[in-house]
């Protein structure tokens, strides 16, 4: 499997029951199984949760009871083939789409709305407004939550645009930065809300390989540097196994919880060790042997 395989492509899935992880196939390895040590309360958690969406023509179920726990300082990763769900179940952290069963709940309390504690960067480059400068965008949400007045929005923006290597380009418009630049913006101006778990949905998805390989480096020294915790929507199994230190797998339309488990023996340096190469196959047969068994089928 080359470094670069992701699951976009695959279509077809077959619909029969999902097998649980260890049935049919060798268990995980201890250091892969998903479990937490116990004591550790989740700061958010995911239970049970199914959500759809209703056109006049049809219901869509997106997932089906998924459930997991994020503690703090974790860097969980939503993995999965295209349509099982994963940015629809980030929307429903984020607070903009309400479950139809289950709940969701970030430190023990419902999550019913949006709010300054959880905070997105999504994959399109223009989610910058472009009238603004990088350092009035990164201040923008800080002033309008009211979470802090002038001064102290633009040394907090100061702050973070010198965590993302942005400081020389504080008085630029985004139309004059690069993608990988506007999604280092993205990123400060997330941090700077310094949210309770930061979300991120496939935000290097647009960006070229070498970019791509950057801006996850980067990340992960920011992580190294400000222990956020973040939730990251990705459908490259190697992405997964380099940002994550936990790896959710759903299984394809409609999401449901496929297997869970730990990844932070892997760094960017990693790839291409056997091991590694061991993981992401193994990854790949968790979401995949069901189509080779079934054959082909066409999505709903
Ligand atoms: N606004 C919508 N109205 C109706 N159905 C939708 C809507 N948005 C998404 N869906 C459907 O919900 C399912 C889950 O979509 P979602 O975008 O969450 O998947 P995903 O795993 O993030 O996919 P991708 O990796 O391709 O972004 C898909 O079947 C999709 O077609």
């Amino acid at each position: 499997m080359s470094l670069e395989s992701t699951l976009t492509l695959r279509r077809g899935f077959a619909r029969a029951p999902l097998r649980e992880p260890g049935e049919g196939h060798a268990p995980l390895p201890e250091c892969l199984r998903g479990a937490q040590p116990a004591g550790d309360a989740p700061l958010l958690q995911v239970d049970g949760v199914s959500l759809e969406y209703r056109t006049p023509e049809r219901v869509v179920r997106a997932t089906h009871r998924v459930g997991f726990d994020v503690h703090a300082a974790d860097r969980f990763v939503l993995l999965g083939p295209s349509g099982c769900g994963k940015s629809t179940l980030l929307k429903a952290i984020a607070g903009f789409i309400a479950p139809v069963e289950g709940e969701i709940r970030l430190d023990g309390r419902r999550v019913n709305a949006p709010g300054p504690d959880r905070i997105v960067v999504f994959q399109e480059f223009d989610q910058l407004p472009p009238w603004k400068t990088v350092r009035e965008n990164v201040m923008f949400p800080l002033l309008a939550s009211r979470s802090l007045g002038r001064r102290e929005a633009a040394e907090r923006a100061a702050h973070y645009l010198d965590k993302v290597g942005l400081s020389p380009f504080a008085d630029a418009h985004p139309h004059q930065l690069s993608g990988g630049m506007k999604q280092r913006v993205a990123i400060a101006r997330a941090l700077a809300m310094q949210p309770r778990v930061l979300l991120m949905d496939e935000p290097f998805a647009a960006l070229d390989a070498l970019t791509r390989r950057k801006m996850q480096e980067e990340l992960l020294a920011l992580w190294e540097e400000v222990r956020f915790t973040l939730l990251f929507v990705t459908h490259s199994i190697e992405e997964a196994l380099v940002v994550g230190s936990r790896i959710a797998l759903l299984s394809p339309h409609p999401g449901r919880m496929r297997a869970e488990l730990n990844s932070h023996d892997f760094d960017l340096h990693s790839q291409g060790s056997a091991q590694f190469q061991a993981v992401a196959q193994r990854i790949h047969g968790l979401l995949f042997e069901q189509e080779a068994a079934s054959g082909p089928q066409q999505r709903p």
